[in-house]
């Protein structure tokens, strides 16, 4: 799916205008109509009053055909006209002339207002700024949004938050309002998946508006959001007629001594993941509780009883993962220079590999072309250096996947993959997968499926999707506190049987 800014949004909703024969005071409707529906479906009847603070511009007009409509619903609302500026839009003019003909208590809130006595049984809709905000609001205007965030009601936001804007948020002191939920018209917007900004809302889900299929289709841009019908079409069949060959063999090098673990975790979850062959490279020390406990793996022991010191596989892998667990020690980073001087097949790089990465910057020479390297935010800052905000964080992590030729993965609640074209936001996922060992399956999974041929940039997209949808699946079971990372392997064959029902 598609993420535009605001002024793509803006010639969207203009198309859609043109080509469906309708005026934006339709358009507005059919979005605050549906954006009601979706109120009423999960908030209504509500013991309290429903605050409804709409803005001048258009965001706040959807605000006023909410208002609208919760009233014919017999919803008792109230509705605070938040008079930031004497330019009112058109469209929220029309619709405030709509709501002033009706019995809805209407409440001007301007720079000496009081802010009302809201309660916990009521809803506070946030109609103030949407896409349009384009600098600060006033500081009163900021005060009212602090006041709506410390209210003890339930906070919705149409659209965006307030406050928060569609290229990020200005500095740490901006005022933002706190929403439960977002609605969000027809397409993910930016801000609500960077960790800066993204905060500020709880969730957020799409409303679709029926924008113009064509323009939708065919407005070039950066950033995407992968969605499940993507994946199920990137999913590949194993064909009756297949055979272990035919799904690669996939090798592992990690683990060191008291590390074995993140090798294993890595290893197991590449075999699960689907791969034809899976062999592991670990010190000695590895060798017994790798062979025990993954009977499928094969495993080969390094000479060295603590530490990789070489890494000479007897057999030509065909996607391989370097890091988890393995230390930075220099014998196992000239191990693993001499083993990439005749590497040039797929590669993930992970964990150790990549702090190893930042302390011999030559190495970057010796990786194969599309290399997926797969840092959290920590790891990709001593890669790249600090950044001031989300934003110039987004630009690094496409100016190093174009300038080295590799893949990156940045990880968080909306991990994210460049190849330096496109950045892809995943939207599997959950906070209980922040736990030692997750990333080690992370790499497993890339690794497998760059192994099964799929594409660099699809394998490793389709792979962050499964790691966080078998996540998802498994918290059902366990919940979001006691999620651990062989869990995420244990229910990948659940992620799998979820996009193949949607095959059919
Ligand atoms: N177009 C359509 O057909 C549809 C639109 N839809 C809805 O419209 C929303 C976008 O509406 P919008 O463009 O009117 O902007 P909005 O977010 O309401 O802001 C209001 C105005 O405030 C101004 N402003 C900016 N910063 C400011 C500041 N700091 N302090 C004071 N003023 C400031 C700025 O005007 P400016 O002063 O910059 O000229 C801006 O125009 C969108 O999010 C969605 O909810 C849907 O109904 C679907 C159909
Ligand atoms: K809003």
């Amino acid at each position: 799916m598609k993420i535009f800014n605001a002024e793509q949004i803006r010639r969207a909703d203009k198309v859609t205008i043109e080509n469906q024969h309708i005026s934006s005071l339709q358009l507005m409707e059919r979005a605050g109509y549906r954006l009601f529906r979706k109120l009423h479906e999960n908030y209504i009847p509500l013991k309290g009053k429903v605050w409804v603070f709409c803005g001048m511009g258009n965001n706040g007009g959807d605000g006023l055909v909410i208002a609208r409509h919760l009233y014919e619903a017999k919803q008792e609302v109230v509705v605070v006209l938040v008079n930031f500026s004497d330019r009112r839009s058109e469209d929220m003019q029309a619709n405030l002339d709509r709501v002033a003909a009706l019995d809805i208590a209407i409440t001007e809130f301007r720079e000496t207002s009081s802010f009302p006595e809201i309660i916990a049984d009521d809803l506070v809709i946030d109609a103030v700024f949407g896409i349009g905000l384009s600098r600060r609001p006033a500081a009163w205007v900021e005060r009212l949004i602090l006041n709506i965030n410390t209210c003890p009601a339930r906070v919705v936001a149409v659209d965006l938050p307030s406050g928060m804007m569609m290229d990020g948020i200005e500095g740490e002191t901006a005022a933002v309002i706190k929403a439960d939920h977002t609605y969000t018209f027809q397409t993910p917007k930016l801000p609500l998946l960077l960790p800066g900004s993204g905060k500020y809302s709880r969730n957020w889900s799409i409303i679709a508006i029926d924008q113009d299929p064509d323009f939708l289709a065919s407005e070039p841009t950066f950033f995407y959001y992968t969605d499940e019908k993507e994946m199920v079409k990137l999913l590949e069949e194993r064909p009756r007629f297949s055979h272990k060959g035919s799904y690669g063999h996939a090798f592992i090098c990690g683990g060191s001594y008291g590390k074995v673990g993140a090798a294993l975790m890595c290893a197991e979850a590449a075999l699960t993941a689907g791969s034809g062959l899976v062999s592991a490279l670990v010190p000695r020390c590895g060798y017994q509780v790798l062979q025990t406990s993954v009977p499928e793996v094969m495993c080969v022991p390094t000479s060295d009883e603590d530490l990789i010191t070489g890494i000479q596989p007897e057999f030509t892998p065909d996607t391989v993962a370097l890091g988890p667990g393995m230390g930075k020690d220099e014998q196992t980073f000239r191990a693993v220079m001499e083993f990439l001087n005749t590497y040039h097949g797929y590669l993930v790089l992970d964990a150790d590999g990549l702090n190893i990465l930042a302390e011999h910057p030559e190495m970057w020479d010796a990786l194969p072309g599309q290399t997926v390297i797969t840092p959290h935010p920590g790891e990709f800052k001593r890669l790249v250096g600090a950044w001031k905000d989300d934003n110039e964080c987004l630009e690094m992590a496409m100016q190093l996947a174009k300038r080295r030729n590799v893949i990156v993965v940045l990880k968080g609640a909306y991990t994210l993959v460049t190849d330096g074209d496109g950045v892809y936001f995943n939207s599997t996922g959950n906070p209980g997968m922040a736990t030692g060992g997750s990333g080690d399956v992370l790499t497993g999974i890339i690794a497998s499926l760059l192994g099964q041929d799929y594409a660099p940039l699809e394998a490793t997209r389709l792979g962050v999707f499964l790691h966080g949808l078998s996540a998802d699946i498994a918290i059902r079971d366990t919940s979001v506190w006691a999620l651990k990372a062989t869990d995420i392997i244990d229910y990948l064959g659940d992620a799998f049987l979820f996009l193949q029902s949607l095959k059919r």
